[in-house]
């Protein structure tokens, strides 16, 4: 929600070795896509292992909103009681999204071929992020957009009351442009194509057949090519949520820089499309065994088992980015700690989210005393044997850069602070007590 909260300063402080299990949420893109698809369907959904951090409650509240009936039965436990494709109602007040770009733009989708109306809004990192990559496509349905200058929050939609099928090929790489578009079609006649130059996490394509919608991929010279059946009658499902690979990634990344330590990650998503982080740290030496590989909720996972030891730095191609989005930030930590240079390429999107990841990443690295380079669309680090810590990073309302900075302080010289540690709550809201809980000194 957009409240403003005082900032919450935190400190990490160099630590013994970690050791011990660290069971991580939910998956945060499932666990927003199985309420949405829930919402969507008839019958009740149960979900198992929701990720609780405010980016979903949003959500959650979000499809209340529009006419579906959400409950919390326990911990990560929830029932959806969807209206069915086309079934959402006019919202009363401005649908607020808080911190969350998947959450807006998915939902954004959503409503965008039902004849309804409703207002947008999020926090003042929200506001700042680009609408126009998804308002565009979902103008092309027969949408009304009302957007402010150069397309930011607040939003409203009126939308399409005849729907028309559209052939959208998506102008940079991303799951939520994608995953708007795919939604809307649901309300929309006959036969929508979406074709991605490179392909993103499919959580919405898995999903949608496991709800019974007629999807289907193909590679051609084309790319991604995503072709999506309108108006089926979705089904509610169970959905067990996967463990965030992007959230394990934090004790990941401090259990490869603090020496001594050794943990166990269970049941996190292996699913290709989110791998990238963990094929790059197998290049850069890291230790890391993937146990009893299997599938949990339409998803493959396995067991981490994460050891320190040495780590050398490595090139990371553009066409990796996709798959890796989110944790460049962490890997730009570990990046410092390993013998060389590390270049990552291609990661112009870290500019619009939370915060401009580089340019935040960059700064609280050199206030740590570690030496980058900066261009558009890629980031360089040099590792060092020894990182000397001592500053402060500014998080920028940004999750992953608090997490980040907080993960450098437990194998830095020096303690590492940031301004603001609220914004952890949104995706990994049990992150102080869990790394706490591994041996960590921070708070
Ligand atoms: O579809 C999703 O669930 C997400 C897609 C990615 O964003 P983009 O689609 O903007 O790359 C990612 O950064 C975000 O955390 C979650
Ligand atoms: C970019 C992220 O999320 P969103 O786009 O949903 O705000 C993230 O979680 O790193």
């Amino acid at each position: 929600m957009s409240h403003s909260t005082d900032p919450r300063p935190m400190t990490a402080r160099r630590s013994g070795p970690l050791r011990g299990v660290a069971q991580v949420p939910g998956d945060k893109s499932i666990s927003h896509r199985a309420l949405i698809l829930g919402a969507l369907s008839v019958g009740e959904t149960r979900i198992t292992g929701l990720l609780e951090g405010q980016d979903v409650l949003d959500t959650a509240k979000a499809m209340a909103a529009f006419g579906a009936q959400v409950d919390r039965l326990g911990t990560g436990e929830w029932s959806v009681h969807g209206v069915g494709v086309g079934g959402f109602s006019e919202p009363e007040g401005v649908i607020d999204c808080g911190n969350s770009g998947t959450g807006v733009r998915l939902i954004m989708g959503a409503m965008a071929t039902t004849p309804i109306t409703a207002t947008f809004a999020g926090d003042a990192s929200l506001s700042r992020r680009p609408m126009a990559r998804v308002t565009d496509p979902l103008a092309l349905f027969g949408a009304r957009i009302a957007a402010r200058d150069g397309g930011r929050l607040p939003i409203t939609i009126e939308g399409a009351a005849d729907p028309l099928p559209v052939r959208y090929r998506t102008p940079v790489a991303s799951a939520q442009i994608k995953s708007a578009i795919l939604l809307a079609v649901l309300n929309v006649p006959g036969e929508t194509v979406v074709i991605e130059a490179e392909p993103t996490r499919d959580h919405s394509e898995r999903m949608l057949a496991g709800f019974g919608a007629e999807i289907r991929t193909e590679t051609t010279a084309e790319g991604h090519v995503i072709t999506l059946q309108g108006r089926p009658d979705l089904r509610a499902q169970p959905v067990a949520v996967p463990r965030d690979p992007s959230s394990a990634a934090f004790p990941v990344a401090a259990a490869l820089i603090v020496p001594g330590s050794e943990i166990r990650v269970p049941g996190v998503s292996r699913n290709p499309t989110r791998d990238g982080l963990y094929v790059t740290l197998l290049e850069m030496g890291a230790d890391i065994a993937f146990e009893d590989p299997r599938e949990e909720g339409g998803e493959p996972v396995a067991d981490l088992v994460v050891r320190h030891g040495p780590l050398k730095g490595v090139t990371v191609p553009a066409e990796r980015a996709a798959s890796m989005i989110d944790e460049f930030p962490v890997l730009s930590v570990i990046a410092a700690f390993a013998e060389g240079t590390t270049v990552m390429n291609g990661v112009a999107e870290l500019r619009v989210k939370e915060s401009d990841r580089i340019d935040a990443m960059a700064r609280g690295l050199e206030a740590n005393g570690v030496t980058v380079e900066e261009t558009r669309d890629s980031l360089t680090v040099h590792g060092m044997a020894r990182v000397p810590g001592g500053g402060t990073a500014i998080t920028h309302l940004d999750h992953r850069i608090a997490m980040s900075f907080l993960v450098l302080g437990l194998a830095a010289g020096a303690p590492v602070s940031i301004d603001d540690g609220g914004p952890i709550a949104t995706s990994f809201p049990d992150f102080l007590p869990l790394m706490r809980g591994l041996g960590a000194d921070l708070g």
